[in-house]
């Protein structure tokens, strides 16, 4: 089916020219003169894109763009202006325009640009419809994955449909929240599974090996180049490629970047021709992708290509359901690794962990919980010293919020028999040394030990 432009042009002949050209080029063509007549075409009908003029007669451009982006969100708007200043691109990006171009119309410029919206519509569309249908779908079992949050169930709903397909995907999640599993797992659910899975941290490499590690060289291509070796996108061939901590790619390199996503094509460094590679692109960042495209640090038009299909993984903090399960999880598979049997964890261990703020997601639970397993001995269970300080002081702030709400005799037990255990632990056990740091006699703090149950503790 042809897909249906409207124009809203109120410079009679500049309309028609538009028109017979686009017509002439296969669109289904609607033309208006003014807003409310474009309004009236926009109530009747679905545009796949609309052209609109910045100065009509009735109505600035402008608002028109709002009116239209609330009643039809996906139609592609080319806004089209006499005079160009960067505040009004601006301000025609900000309300949802694609593109936006000066008059008169370079035609060629405008086929091109309309044929790149089009496309980019047929993309979210699709995009659309598989959200639709995710509703009904159960989220896979990976045994590996722990997701019981109604959250993490509802991602990997999301991974499952959309590995099927061969969309770019975009993962965006605080560092540690799983974005490389959920990468993985993408592949592993595509028919690409048997494929090579290919792993590159955009971060991790310096900026003059990256090229070519991802495009790889030709011999001689440069000192040093003594034998031609391919790239990480040519060993990813027929497979996927992940690209973590995208935002922190090189200008360069992004460049370089858009024309395998929209070509599939590369070229080693020092090499004469271009080769094709059938790669699946699945990226992934911590950073905010639209301030690094504000900043000019990322390219806008990569920034599109790779956000066709975006998924975001909650903070750890967000699903807390999730804290539990994977704590059993690492502690099957720590116990495993460092061949120990234990008793569980303490109440107090417990309550720390399922209290705990988690600020380096699930990688720091993964990595408390190791470092408990290593700490602890044999048959016992993990307590708060298997873990580090600051877990340690947070349980403490917790006891001293608990101690805020304490009835006033209560409070003062509390705080007597805390000051005893630590006078108690600092004498050695020496009672009267203990009672000389608290400044009673011996025999009162006889009848306290025994009050407050710390009596076997010599
Ligand atoms: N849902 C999960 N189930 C089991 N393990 C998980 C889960 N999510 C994350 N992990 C584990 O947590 C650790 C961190 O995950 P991963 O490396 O995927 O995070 P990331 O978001 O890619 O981190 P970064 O931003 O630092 O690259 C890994 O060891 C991973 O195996």
């Amino acid at each position: 089916m042809n897909s249906k432009i409207l124009i809203v042009e109120d410079d009679k002949p500049q309309a028609k020219i538009l028109g017979d050209y686009l017509r002439h080029k296969g669109f289904d063509v609607s033309c208006a003169l003014n807003a409310a007549e474009g309004k009236k075409l926009l109530e009747e009908r679905i545009f796949d894109l609309a052209i609109l003029d910045w100065k009509l007669p009735d109505e600035d451009g402008l608002s028109l763009l709002k009116w239209l982006k609330e009643k039809q969100p996906l139609t592609q708007v080319i806004m089209l202006t006499a005079f160009a200043t960067v505040e009004r691109a601006v301000e025609a990006i900000k309300g949802g325009a694609y593109h936006y171009l000066t008059k008169p119309v370079n035609l060629e410029e405008l086929i091109f640009i309309i044929e790149k919206a089009l496309k980019e519509l047929r993309l979210v569309r699709e995009v659309e419809k598989l959200r639709a249908q995710l509703k009904e779908l159960s989220p896979p079992d990976v045994p590996d994955i722990i997701a019981e949050s109604p959250k993490m169930k509802d991602t990997l709903r999301l991974v499952a449909k959309v590995a099927s397909t061969d969309a770019t995907v975009l993962i965006l999640g605080e560092s540690g929240t799983g974005k490389e599993v959920i990468a993985n797992l993408i592949h592993r659910l595509s028919p690409r599974q048997n494929a090579p899975f290919i792993k590159v941290n955009c971060a991790a490499i310096p900026e003059g090996l990256l090229e070519s590690e991802l495009f790889g060289h030709e011999k001689g291509a440069f000192t040093g180049a003594d034998k031609a070796k391919p790239g990480l996108f040519e060993m990813a061939d027929g497979g996927s490629i992940f690209l973590d901590e995208i935002g922190d790619m090189p200008l360069s390199l992004q460049a370089k970047l858009l024309r395998v996503l929209q070509e599939g094509l590369i070229r080693r460094i020092g090499a004469t021709k271009e080769t094709k590679v059938n790669v699946r692109i699945i990226t992934a960042t911590n950073k905010d992708l639209e301030t690094l495209v504000e900043e000019g640090r990322f390219r806008e038009d990569l920034f599109w290509r790779i956000n066709v299909f975006t998924i975001r993984i909650p903070p750890l903090r967000e699903r807390r359901e999730d804290i539990l399960p994977l704590t059993q999880y690492f502690l099957d598979k720590f116990s495993q690794k460092h061949q120990k049997t234990l008793q569980g964890f303490s109440r107090e261990a417990l309550d720390a962990l399922l209290s705990h703020h988690y600020p380096g997601n699930v990688r720091e639970l993964e990595n408390l919980i190791e470092r408990a397993v290593i700490l602890t001995e044999e048959g016992e269970a993990i307590t708060l010293e298997g873990f580090p300080l600051p877990m340690k002081l947070q349980n403490e702030k917790k006891k001293t919020d608990l101690f805020y709400t304490l009835p006033l005799p209560e409070a003062v037990s509390l705080l007597e028999k805390d000051r005893i255990k630590q006078a108690m632990e600092e004498a050695q056990g020496i009672k009267t040394r203990a009672a000389e740091l608290l400044g009673i006699s011996e025999r009162v703090l006889r009848y306290k030990l025994a009050k407050y149950g710390l009596a076997g503790e010599d």
